[in-house]
């Protein structure tokens, strides 16, 4: 096999609260999210004791992969690395170095493309070699896989389970959500002289094939945890709102399925089953979230299957006609000026 190694690169959490406001700072350094935005989100991780369920998260996929590396009898030991949090990509990537790992596959975990979702997983990857210098591993970014049938059909079987948790003859509108992200960097989205857009089109795609999976005609797709400054536009409606326009048109349940996400992190957790939730039992409406995709068994088959499109020469499996994007090498953009991140305010 051409590979040593993969790599889990994910976003990071804190896990305890003297870590909330650094993992907030490495998080909007340069970003111009206010500071009123950061003492917010400071008390909802307070809410959870100061600890972000993502690592654990992360930690228990990791833990599933590597069971099923070992039942397809593939040697690739796993390592862990974060953008903004404890085990930092910069270490584990120096780890990798001084373990003899030449050349490794990485796993981002975002299925999507666009600058958060994607182009600044290549940017960790560049600077976690850079600060490795000499030695560094090669390392290989997997693709977008929000179009896979795996996570396709992971996703559908939680949305029916959320419907069945209403209840049988509860007709409950489909709400997907996904981040929101400043309108400037979606239509950044994507190479250059393709219209911009490619994450707002690729959420859009996926729960277009969750949906048909479902036999679901009517859905939504709206947007949640947004940040940055108030007069900075960024993809709307949010999903609070999105209830209390459901409200107003007679829909009386939702199930809201995170489709941009694949754990139930923080986000996940305060803004949909707080926020979200609470908004629709003041107005009497049902609610129920969809899990992720996480601890689903395919999940891990998702993984594996990625891997073996390197190794073993697996087919690239997917669901809609937006090419496979995201595979690069040592942080290189998927083409020059793909997904280059919003303008910064001063
Ligand atoms: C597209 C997208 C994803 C999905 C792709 C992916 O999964 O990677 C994602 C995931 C996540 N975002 C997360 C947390 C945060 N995101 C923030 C801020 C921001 N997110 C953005 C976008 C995205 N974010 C953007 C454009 C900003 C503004 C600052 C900037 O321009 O970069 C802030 C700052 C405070 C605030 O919310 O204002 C926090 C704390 C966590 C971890 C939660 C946990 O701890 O469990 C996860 C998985
Ligand atoms: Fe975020």
């Amino acid at each position: 096999m051409n590979y040593d190694a993969l790599l889990w690169l994910s976003f990071g959490g804190p896990e305890g609260p003297e870590d909330v406001m650094p993992f907030l700072e490495n998080v909007t350094r340069g970003r111009g999210v206010p500071r009123e935005r950061l003492e917010e989100v400071a008390e909802h991780y307070r809410h959870f004791g100061g600890v972000s369920p993502i690592n654990r998260l992360n930690r228990e996929s990791i833990a599933a992969v590597e069971r099923e590396l070992a039942a397809q009898g593939l040697e690739l030991p796993v390592y862990f690395g974060n953008r903004n949090w404890h085990p930092m990509v910069e270490d584990t990537v120096a780890r990798m170095a001084a373990d003899g790992v030449r050349r490794a596959l990485v796993f981002p975990t975002s299925a999507y493309g666009g600058y958060s979702a994607c182009r600044q997983y290549d940017e960790d990857i560049a600077r976690a070699r850079e600060a490795v210098g000499d030695g560094a591993p090669e390392l290989v970014k997997l693709r977008q896989f929000f179009d896979h049938p795996l996570f396709v059909a992971a996703i559908a079987d939680a949305v029916r389970a959320a419907h069945a948790e209403l209840g049988e003859g509860t007709a409950a509108r489909t709400v997907f959500t996904a981040h929101s992200v400043p309108l400037s960097a979606d239509a950044a989205a994507g190479p250059p002289g393709e219209g911009g857009h490619r994450y707002s089109k690729q959420i859009a795609e996926a729960a277009r094939l969750v949906a048909e999976q479902l036999g679901i005609d009517e859905y939504d797709v709206v947007w949640q945890s947004r940040s940055g400054p108030p007069q900075v536009p960024w993809l709307e409606p949010d999903i609070v709102d999105h209830i209390d326009a459901l409200h107003e048109q007679g829909v009386d349940a939702v199930v809201v399925c995170p489709v941009g996400f694949v754990s139930d992190h923080l986000e996940v957790i305060w803004d949909l089953d707080n926020e979200a939730a609470d908004r629709a039992k003041e107005l009497g409406m049902g609610f129920a979230r969809a899990a992720t995709p996480n601890h689903d068994p395919r999940f891990a088959e998702l993984v594996v299957e990625l891997v073996r499109e390197h190794t073993a020469g697996a087919e690239v499996r997917k669901l809609s006609k937006f090419p496979a994007a995201g595979c690069t090498a040592n942080g290189a953009p998927c083409a020059p000026g793909c997904c280059e991140p919003a303008a910064r305010p001063a």
